[in-house]
């Protein structure tokens, strides 16, 4: 925090004795301007719980002398100018240098391309960037928070594209809500990207935006929030269920948040061989007969809830042996979970704000996972979205096809092998390196075994 204080009307050990009190531990101090009546110091504390923040801010409020300047935390600082950069990968020393990387010698390089347009691949950017586009309608849990405020999210994505698999990502958010708007946008900036990544766009426009893209455009189109996070689902639960004894084909398996995420897991599961699933959303039980606006909707009741159970989350989830979570926080209650099968599985994906909370679902579960950093289990799509790209990138998939997909889920959950299984590890960390890598190896073959791949070892494939 940046204090203002007033020399002759407070003492520093007044201030730190506030701090002390509200919970807080100093752990720097910096002056970081002084006068001759007043002294503006930067304070670094370190708190347990970051609730201690207002009890301190009290604290200080009531002591004479004292004005806060600003308040920041270890995350906002982290965002401070944003969390990426572009870098060049060689310097301009001089003119001959500035010559080639610019004019005139870029000029030569550029009719190369126009003369065959696939050198776009092997002399500029393209190979290796994918296009992080939102319209911010759907941003975590968030719901449509706008294109600004979706930012840090699609810079964190760029962030572990890069880290994790070497892909250069740009974060593109859009002002606009209109789908034809969003496509022609998307398909006008494809030139510079060898893919797109769709995020956090809320359905049911998320499903005509993506589909028309993937028809329009020649690299790959992945709604990260629909595919990355069925992929990863299905890592976590083939997993899951031989930790708990189920068979998943057995399993009666409520979904709850029919939307982007919540109808591409339920399509995954029924691929894989799941048959008593049931879909509630905020009106309930989604059931075979009744009408739904929303042509996502109507397929979705058309092809689960095979017993026609109707109700609201807490009746339907009776008996269940599996909850999903894909709707926003404090959805399922401990009361809700105790109704369910012996050895219940609840994966409460929301973010940041999960369905329910590790604490307090965790003495009634068998296993638990979230979507979150901070607790064991983590079921969230960048588990996925790193190696699929990367795998596609390299082979210069003409798109990411159901063969991948089911290719990226059986790579992930192989990763944790058999005798290191638990409850509390059903899905690898984030930071295990052979995700990306087996991912990568896993959607290279199904692409090339599936037709897809345009390049095979470093050679471009005849289509
Ligand atoms: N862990 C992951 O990897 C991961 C991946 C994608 C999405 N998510 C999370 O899943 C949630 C949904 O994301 P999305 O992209 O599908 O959004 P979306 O807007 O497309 O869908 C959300 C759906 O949840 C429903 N919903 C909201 N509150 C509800 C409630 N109280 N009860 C029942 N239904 C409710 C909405 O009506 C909507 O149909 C978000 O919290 C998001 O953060 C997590
Ligand atoms: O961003 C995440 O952490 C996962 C997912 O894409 C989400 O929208 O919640
Ligand atoms: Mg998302």
């Amino acid at each position: 925090m940046r204090l203002e204080m007033h020399k002759e009307r407070v003492t520093f050990g007044q201030i730190a004795t506030a701090i002390g009190e509200g919970g807080g531990d100093i752990v720097a101090v910096d002056v970081s301007q002084a006068s001759g009546t007043t002294t503006i110091r930067d304070i670094t504390v370190q708190m347990s719980d970051s609730s201690h923040t207002d009890t301190i801010v009290a604290k200080l409020n009531a002591l004479e002398g004292v004005k806060i300047i600003n308040i920041s935390d270890q995350t906002f600082l982290m965002h401070l100018g944003g969390k990426i950069e572009v870098q060049a990968k060689m310097p301009i020393k001089n003119r001959d240098d500035l010559s080639r990387v610019y004019t005139p010698g870029v000029a030569r390089v550029c009719t190369a391309i126009h003369e065959d347009k696939s050198k776009v691949y092997s002399l500029t950017i393209k190979r290796n960037t994918v296009a992080v586009v939102s319209d911010g309608t759907a941003v975590l849990g968030l719901g449509n928070i706008g294109p600004e405020a979706a930012m840090p999210v699609m810079e964190g994505k760029a962030m572990l594209f890069k880290q994790m698999a070497g892909v250069d990502a740009f974060p593109i958010c859009l002002d606009t809500q209109d789908t034809e708007e969003i496509i022609r946008t998307v398909k006008a900036i494809a030139p510079a990207f060898g893919g797109i990544n769709l995020e956090d766009i809320s359905s049911p426009r998320c499903f005509e935006i993506e589909q028309r893209l993937i028809a329009e455009l020649d690299i790959p189109v992945f709604h990260d929030d629909q595919h990355g996070t069925a992929v990863v689902l299905l890592a976590g639960l083939l997993n899951a269920v031989k930790v708990a004894g189920k068979r998943l084909q057995d399993c009666k398996v409520v979904v709850c948040g029919i939307g982007a995420a919540g109808i591409a897991c339920s399509k995954m599961l029924l691929a894989a061989g799941v048959t008593n699933l049931i879909g509630v959303d905020r009106a309930g039980a989604l059931v075979r007969g009744e009408t739904y606006g929303n042509a996502a909707w109507a397929w979705y009741a058309e092809h689960t809830n095979p017993h026609r159970l109707t109700g609201r989350l807490s009746d339907v989830i009776e008996g269940a042996d599996v909850f999903i979570g894909l709707s926003g926080p404090k959805v399922l209650s401990v009361n809700d979970i105790k109704k369910m099968a012996a050895d219940p599985i609840v994966f409460a994906m929301a973010n940041p704000t999960p369905e329910i909370t590790p604490e307090e679902a965790e003495p009634y579960v068998r296993v638990m996972a979230t979507g979150r950093s901070d607790y064991p289990n983590q079921i969230n799509n960048v588990l996925c979205f790193p190696g699929m790209f990367r795998g596609a990138l390299d082979c210069r998939a003409a798109r990411i096809n159901e063969e991948m997909k089911l290719a990226a889920a059986q790579a992930i959950a192989s990763v944790v092998k058999e005798d290191e299984l638990s409850e509390h590890y059903i899905i690898p960390s984030v930071f295990n390196a052979a995700v990306v890598e087996r991912v990568r190896e896993a959607v290279i073959r199904a692409a090339v075994e599936s037709g897809v791949a345009r390049r095979v070892r470093g050679h471009r494939q005849e289509e």
